[in-house]
């Protein structure tokens, strides 16, 4: 089905977040939107989905202009989303779920469960998805979960899918499945809007490429053109794709983990005896597919995990025990996975969020009065410095786009005396410019004599700010490499290997 959207227009208060955008896909075609963090993406495509009015143009499909009262009407019509964040029911089969979806037809009211599973496993074997019609969602990896997204907007009939950064959850392989999956979606008449940060992604799976800019369309992109060409058309000027880095001015070590052990809430050992030293001046990055015990190492440090036994000694004090507020206030900034469950709280402002972990005292509370001109001034020059794209610092973060949430949480955290920083996916759904900003300014935490600490399951970022790298399969340390291993020697080690020559097994 084509689909045209012309002279689109949305506004919010005096913002215009989408100024007369023309788009138009092909049956059939991958259309990638291309555009920094606020261009606007997210804000068309919810237009398309009938979540907002338009204050302006028309979309068409297959040339009849239609008019979207809400997501119904966009379903019904023929337009599926495959969201980041699934709108599944965990406790629910794969088969109740497609079925939830389903609104009553003209015929046979709602889809009863046994069309449902019928349903399922035509489209799941008709595309090769291997999702089980009556497994739990909950059991499912977040790829398979993605696929019942898929299923569900295909058993609605969906002839135009939008997926808006569906791979920034996804593990590199799951990534590679889903391209393919698109492609075979496109083979099959489906047309595509993909929204993305990865030009890897872009290059590879893209027949036409259409670039925001502050809510406008700036132009058409080439499917072949360098990493660094789509990278400056998003962002209007030249972006350093790697990092300029001089090797690491080592000090001593600042953070000593040792037999460290995470039993969870239902009581799996998820972190095992892990060891590890990081000096001063240094980047240890943490590798492994997600899922591997990181995020609950991560969150141990921070005195976020309840069952942990071992010893995390910063600069000759032990952390194990203290709260997490008393960790926090020993110097130790952190940068949570999830940003908006760990991280700020929507609904207060980007100058409010910008203090939450400094509420009490000096410099923005004195004698118990909160110093409203010095926050201002500090959130003013932090926006700036950040480059968070908002009209003001008094708007609640919740309205920012998912870029700029994540670049409030960097630039409190790196704004104070740190002793320690641990960043777990510090450029998750960050643009490519934004990406270039926020590993510089690690490099420089680093070069200040600070000890950091980066997991992520992009080997290109582990890479590129590693000094030394660990790699986590199943709660245990495989290895610690130089910064400079290659990808395929991590790669083997991220499925359990241990390394050959190069490092120390653990
Ligand atoms: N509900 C809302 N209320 C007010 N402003 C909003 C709302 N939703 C989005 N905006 C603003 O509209 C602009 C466009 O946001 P949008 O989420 O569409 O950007 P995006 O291109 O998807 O960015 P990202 O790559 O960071 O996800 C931003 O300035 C954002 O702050």
């Amino acid at each position: 089905m084509k689909l045209e959207l012309r002279g689109i227009t949305k506004t919010f208060g005096s913002l215009v977040a989408n100024d007369h955008i023309d788009l138009t896909v092909e049956a059939g075609e991958i259309h990638c939107l291309l555009g920094e963090n606020g261009a606007g993406k997210s804000t068309l495509m919810n237009v398309l989905y009938g979540l907002y009015q338009a204050d302006g143009g028309e979309i068409l499909l297959d040339d009849d202009v239609q008019h979207f009262a809400g997501p119904g009407d966009a379903m019904r019509a023929g337009i599926g989303m495959v969201h980041q964040h699934f709108m599944l029911i965990p406790v629910f089969t794969v088969a109740e779920n497609v079925m939830l979806g389903h609104e009553p037809t003209k015929f046979g009211g709602r889809l009863d469960l046994a069309a449902a599973r019928a349903k399922v496993t035509e489209i799941s074997d008709r595309f090769g998805f291997d999702v089980d019609p009556d497994a739990l969602v909950d059991d499912l990896p977040v790829g398979v979960q993605q696929r019942v997204e898929i299923i569900k907007a295909l058993s609605r009939d969906a002839k135009v899918l939008v997926f808006d950064e569906p791979t920034a959850v996804l593990t590199p392989q799951e990534t590679d499945e889903l391209m393919a999956i698109m492609r075979q979606l496109k083979s099959s008449g489906t047309s595509i809007v993909f929204i993305t940060h990865k030009l890897r992604e872009v290059r590879e799976v893209a027949d036409r490429i259409t670039v925001i800019r502050l809510g406008k369309v700036v132009g058409e992109a080439d499917p072949r053109a360098s990493n660094a060409e789509l990278a400056s058309l998003m962002v209007g000027r030249a972006v350093e794709l790697t990092v300029q880095k001089e090797a690491p001015t080592l000090g001593e070590v600042g953070l000593s983990v040792s037999g460290l052990t995470v039993v969870d809430a239902i009581g799996q050992l998820v972190v095992n005896d892990v060891s590890f030293d990081v000096r001063r001046g240094e980047v240890l990055a943490i590798a492994g597919v997600q899922g591997n015990g990181q995020t609950e190492l991560t969150e141990a440090l921070l005195g976020l995990q309840d069952r942990v036994e071992g010893s995390i000694v910063l600069d000759g004090t032990e952390l194990l025990g203290q709260s997490v507020r008393a960790v926090l206030e020993s110097g130790v900034g952190f940068v949570p996975e999830d940003r908006k469950e760990d991280g700020l709280v929507g609904e207060f402002s980007i100058a409010e969020n910008l203090m939450l972990d400094r509420a009490d005292g000096a410099p923005f509370v004195k004698g118990g009065a909160l110093q409203l001109s010095t926050l201002a001034d500090f959130a003013r020059e932090k926006v700036s410095e950040f480059d968070v794209r908002t009209p003001s610092i008094e708007t609640p973060v919740g309205r920012l786009s998912g870029g700029n949430q994540q670049k409030v949480v960097l630039a409190r955290e790196l704004s104070r005396d740190l002793r320690l920083f641990v960043a777990a996916q510090p450029t998750r759904g960050v643009d490519v410019g934004s990406i270039e900003f926020i590993h510089k300014r690690v490099i420089e935490t680093r070069d200040s004599g600070v000890p950091v600490i980066v997991v992520s399951t992009e080997l290109d970022e582990v890479t590129a700010l590693a000094d030394r790298i660990m790699v986590m399969y199943r709660g245990r340390v495989v290895g610690i490499v130089p910064g400079d291993t290659s990808r395929d020697v991590l790669g083997l080690m991220m499925a359990g290997e241990a390394p050959q020559n190069e490092g120390v097994a653990a």
